[in-house]
Parts: C-alpha cells; structure tokens; sequence
C-alpha cells in the first residue's frame, strides 16, 4: 500500500523567523511531488520537517495516521522515510555496488562495513542484497559502472548512485533537495527521467525540491508552490506553472498570463 503523508497546521520558526506556517497537504500515491516556489519561500524547510531532520515547531505530520514528527532518526529509515543529500557521501575507495549496499543499514544492526564485508548474520541474505542492489543499478542505466570505484565517477553518475543506495533502503517515501544542482543540462534530463519512472517501478512516493522548472515539468505529477512559508497551490503540475500568481512567485513574472 502506498504511504499516506497527513501534514497539519505545519509551522517553522527560527527565532523571530516564520520561515513556515499553516501548511495543510495530504502526500501520497506512486509519484513524484514537487515542492517550488522562490527562494526562501520555505521548500527545504518543509522537506526536512517531513523527514525528520528538523522537527517542525508547530502543528503535525502523521504517516498512515500515525504521528511522526517525535520519531527518532531510526525510527524515521524503519518507516521508509528516506533523506537524499545533494553531496553524496560515497566510501570513494569501495565499487559502486558496495556503496548501493550501505542502503541495507535501515535493516540490519551492524555497522557499513561489517555488512558490506559479511558479518556473519548478514552472510544468508548477501545474495538476495546483491540482486537488489544490481537491480536498482539496472533500473538507474548504472550497470556498467558496478565494479567502478566511487572515486572515479563523474558528478552525474554520483547521483544516480545516490539514488540507488535510498532505493536499496526500500523507501515508501523519498525526499529529495535538489538532485539535479549543478548538473550539465543532458544529465538533468536524464535525471529528471529516471525520477519521473521511479514511482511506478519501485513503488514509492518521491518528494522533491527543485528550482529548474524543466525538471519540474518532466519529473512531476503534482506540484506543490510555496509562498512565504505558506501553501500558494497545489494540483496537476501544468495547472499549477500555468497560474499567474505562482508565475508571479516563481518566475518573477509582473504580468503573468497563463
Ligand atoms: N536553520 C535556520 N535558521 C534560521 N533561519 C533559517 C534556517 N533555515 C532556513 N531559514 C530561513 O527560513 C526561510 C525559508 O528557508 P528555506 O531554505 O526553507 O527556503 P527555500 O525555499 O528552500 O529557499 P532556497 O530556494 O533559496 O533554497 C528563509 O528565510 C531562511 O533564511
């Protein structure tokens, strides 16, 4: 069954900073939300109050009805909530597939390591990891790089391995800030294709943060516009790129026609 992400009166503050108030959306289904709108307007914000790594200071957040804004980190990788960092954080001196297997950490309670170089107890599902592992490079266009050290790729395919490594975590819901910053525009193409196909294929429900609205419009079913912290509108992507006030907040634009 597909996550259902309840958010309610959600707020942020910083100080004397409402950096969110009053957002009220329901997430859910196999596709890829995006969360626009300009700068400041709150986008990482809300996505790292919804996967837990900055607990929001007001309202709630309940996946399936139950409320996790208190989870612990752990808590929050058991329930399938699953955080991408822009820079990934690869072992440089491991293969590509042993880094997909770091993705496995939410199942078991040895460390990186002990699991990638077989611990005992993780030695009977070893295959059933790789398997996974090799399917998630075959579903990122990554097979030709499974043997190849972290240290050799390129920005681009670092991503993508990235990327992997949440699918090997099983996510029921990814949160992404910006996959595709600082990539040439043919890998944010590709990028933005591989996102759009995800849900369908592994069965979860991508978050995502982005600026570019090229990726917006190809990777993105629904899409979420923020304003001030608060919820501008929300629907079909093209219904939503196409208002002018969100035009007006997005793009800059005086006199917006949809
Ligand atoms: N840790 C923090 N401490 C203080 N203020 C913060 C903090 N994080 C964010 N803010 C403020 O909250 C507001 C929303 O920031 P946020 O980064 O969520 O916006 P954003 O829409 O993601 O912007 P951008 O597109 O520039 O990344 C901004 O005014 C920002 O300065």
């Amino acid at each position: 069954m597909s996550a259902v992400l309840e958010v309610s009166s959600l707020g942020m503050r910083f100080g004397g900073l409402v950096a969110l108030q009053g957002v009220d959306v329901t997430l859910e289904g196999e596709q890829v939300i995006g969360l626009i709108g300009p700068n400041g307007a709150g986008k990482s914000t809300l996505l790292n109050a919804l996967s837990g790594f900055t607990p929001p200071t007001e309202g709630t957040v309940r996946l399936d009805g139950r409320e996790t804004t208190r989870f612990t980190p752990q808590q929050y990788t058991s329930a399938g909530l699953v955080r991408s960092f822009q820079t990934a954080q690869l072992l440089e001196d491991e293969t590509v597939v042993s880094n997909l297997l770091l993705g496995r950490q939410r199942f078991s309670h040895a460390g990186p390591v002990r699991q990638i170089f077989g611990w005992p107890p993780h030695l009977k599902s070893e295959r059933a990891w790789l398997d996974q592992a090799y399917a998630a490079l075959d579903l990122l266009g990554l097979l030709e790089f499974a043997d190849a050290r972290a240290s050799s790729l390129s920005t681009a395919t670092r991503r993508l391995v990235e990327i992997g490594r949440v699918l090997l975590a099983e996510p029921r819901i990814v949160f992404l800030d910006e996959p595709a910053a600082g990539l040439d525009a043919a890998s944010r193409e590709h990028l933005a294709e591989v996102l759009r196909s995800l849900p369908g294929r592994v069965g979860c429900l991508i978050v995502l943060v982005e600026h570019d609205v090229n990726i917006v419009r190809r990777a993105c079913d629904r899409c979420i516009a923020l304003s001030a912290g608060s919820v501008l509108a929300d629907g079909p992507t093209d219904e939503v790129l196409a208002r002018p006030d969100v035009r007006v907040a997005y793009f800059g634009e005086s006199d917006a026609v949809a």
